[in-house]
């Protein structure tokens, strides 16, 4: 007996052994690929910032298959067997006392664990439901924000030392220009205190290392002048011709928040241990949840963790029911939501609309392709989940109905829980076209503004949305227009732009079918205004900003620098804030 206990145990060791080394493979190249993200951006190798964007994503599932195989080769294991793998979590707890990034680790436990046994083990016996260990305070020989004083030092020396800091190998193009700007908009913000040293008892903590996205680094920290508190951010540049420049001094949690919003790409941001950088970023952000900031910096399976864990303890702690989501019916999407939680869930249904002519996979793969592309700010991020069971009871009866009518391949049922087969969740926002039915003029005149500017972002990007539709898109709580219907994406480079040939005789007009050839991939920007221009209210803003969207030529341009490899200037914050060079 006691012969057999010390066979599984060391069973166990190795296993557990295996598993964590799989993570600290992954963790490594993550690290490495992160730590490029400094050179490419010093180099303005903007495609390669693309790629090394895509393939970090890609990474962990990668390194879950080959962690799957490893330990299957090595210990032979088919099947679960319990006893076995209760021990294997505990020898992995051990294993994680002292590392840096343990609650990374243990997400990686659980998704191995997942992939391989069923629904019924997923307990906090097998796998970590919640989180084993503290990551307060955990050790790094390098810490993750550093403080500044600029009461003695001077604010001038203290910006300077957070430049040097930062660690950039390229020179400032007119850094005296830059420190003045920056120390202009400081000032604006603290009226009459600024030339009385002693009424400025500043002390400035920034995160060590810069985070880096598309063709911009961002350094971020927080002042704090006596119990005054305010998040800011300094983005710099690269002038692409051997100079560095910051472009603005972006101030406040509300602005900074839509730098950090879930509808931008992933920040490269290199350290040991991110918990720590989340715990800071929480302080400047408090209303963006962990799960956010976790994704914010590239780690978005500890994200799609800490919202499930999020989630879960909501729905224990509330009582309302999951029903439809507010809005026109998705064709593609069967889509719910629960009023006290900012998510709606949604689910492919099993028959699409005739004139949707596409399969589930390629649904799949076009929220795979947003999920790894860039999303400028202007296409929501979602998590994917497999295998959710969430209490029948909760549902709204005409939502279960539609469930069974339109998804019943999707679901199943598992006692008191309904089980989905597959999931994206996704922030909720106001579809933009309830937003604008009650939108008073001025408001309706800077939301038509910025859709048409989201649009035009998105092509910058490289992305065709297909279907424009008000309906497709969503207002979010930073008031900004975000896409979010993806089945009909394409990339631009893809489309044809074409102007609608004359007509070759009156009567052409009247025919119900057009008079000139029409390919697949051909798009007839002309015809956009038909369908967005259905008020005159809608159409006087819409041609007073964005007139040029309705113009085939306007479109092509677009597309033929992307193909000439143009990478356009997408900020994620007011063009007013930028500073003059
Ligand atoms: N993130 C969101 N926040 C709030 N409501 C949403 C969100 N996503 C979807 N909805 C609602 O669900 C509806 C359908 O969603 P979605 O557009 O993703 O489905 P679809 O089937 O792809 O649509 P379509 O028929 O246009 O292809 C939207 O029109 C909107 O009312």
């Amino acid at each position: 007996m006691a012969e057999q206990a010390l066979q599984i145990n060391s069973l166990a060791r190795g296993i557990a052994t295996t598993i964590l080394q799989g993570f600290n493979r992954h963790f490594d190249i993550f690290q490495q690929i992160t730590a490029g993200a400094r050179q490419r951006f010093e180099d303005a190798d903007w495609k390669a910032v693309q790629l090394a964007s895509r393939e970090r994503i890609m990474l962990y599932d990668h390194r879950i298959k080959e962690t799957i195989a490893l330990t299957r080769d090595l210990y032979e294991i088919k099947t679960i067997d319990p006893s076995l793998w209760r021990e294997i979590k505990h020898c992995y707890m051990r294993l994680l006392l002292d590392h840096q990034q343990p609650e990374l680790a243990e997400t990686f436990y659980t998704s191995v664990f997942c992939r391989q046994f069923p629904r019924q083990y997923y307990t906090n016996e097998f796998i970590f439901v919640r989180s084993s260990i503290s990551t307060e305070y955990i050790d790094s020989e390098e810490t993750s924000y550093v403080c500044y004083y600029p009461g003695t030092s001077g604010l001038r020396e203290s910006i300077i030392s957070i430049l040097h800091n930062a660690g950039f190998v390229l020179p400032f193009e007119n850094l005296e220009r830059d420190l003045r700007n920056i120390y202009r908009a400081i000032v604006k913000h603290y009226p009459g205190k600024t030339n009385r040293k002693a009424q400025l008892n500043f002390q400035l903590a920034v995160i060590r290392h810069p985070f880096f996205r598309n063709k911009a680094a961002y350094l971020v920290g927080r002042m704090m002048n006596g119990r005054e508190e305010t998040a800011f951010a300094l983005p710099i540049l690269n002038n692409e011709n051997g100079g560095l420049y910051i472009d603005a001094l972006v101030w406040g949690e509300k602005q900074l928040s839509v730098v950090f919003s879930y509808s931008q790409a992933y920040f490269m941001m290199e350290h040991q241990v991110p918990s720590a950088v989340v715990c800071f970023l929480q302080q400047l952000l408090p209303r963006r949840d962990t799960s956010e900031l976790y994704s914010a910096i590239g780690l978005h399976k500890q994200g799609k963790s800490a919202f499930y864990r999020d989630f879960l303890h909501h729905l224990k702690h509330s009582s309302d029911e999951f029903v439809i989501a507010p809005g026109i019916r998705g064709m593609v999407m069967m889509v719910f939501t629960l009023p006290s939680y900012p998510y709606v869930f949604k689910i492919i249904k099993d028959k699409f609309a005739p004139q949707k002519e596409f399969t589930r996979q390629q649904v799949e793969e076009k929220y795979q392709l947003v999920k790894r592309h860039d999303r400028v700010g202007r296409m929501a991020d979602m998590l994917e989940y497999s295998n959710v069971a969430l209490p029948l009871e909760r549902f709204d009866a005409s939502l279960l109905e539609e469930l069974q009518e339109t998804c019943a391949s999707s679901i199943s049922y598992d006692t008191d829980n309904l089980v989905f087969r597959h999931v994206y969740m996704e922030r909720r926002m106001i579809p933009l076209n309830i937003f604008i039915e009650t939108a008073a003029d001025d408001i309706l005149e800077w939301v038509i503004e910025d859709y048409g500017n989201a649009i035009k972002q998105l092509a910058g990007a490289n992305i065709f949305p297909g279907d424009f539709l008000y309906k497709n898109f969503g207002v979010t709580q930073q008031g900004r227009v975000v896409f979010y219907d993806y089945d009909e994406i394409s990339y631009m480079t893809e489309c044809n732009f074409r102007k609608i040939p004359p007509p070759r005789f009156p009567e052409d007009e009247f025919r119900s079918e057009p008079w000139y050839s029409v390919e697949p991939n051909d798009v007839f920007p002309e015809e956009f205004g038909t369908f967005l221009l259905s008020t005159p209210k809608i159409r006087k803003t819409f041609l007073k900003y964005h007139r040029n969207l309705l113009d085939a030529r306007y479109w092509q341009e677009k597309k033929d620098r992307i193909k000439a490899g143009q990478y356009e200037d997408v900020f994620p914050y007011p063009e007013a804030l930028r500073f003059k060079r």
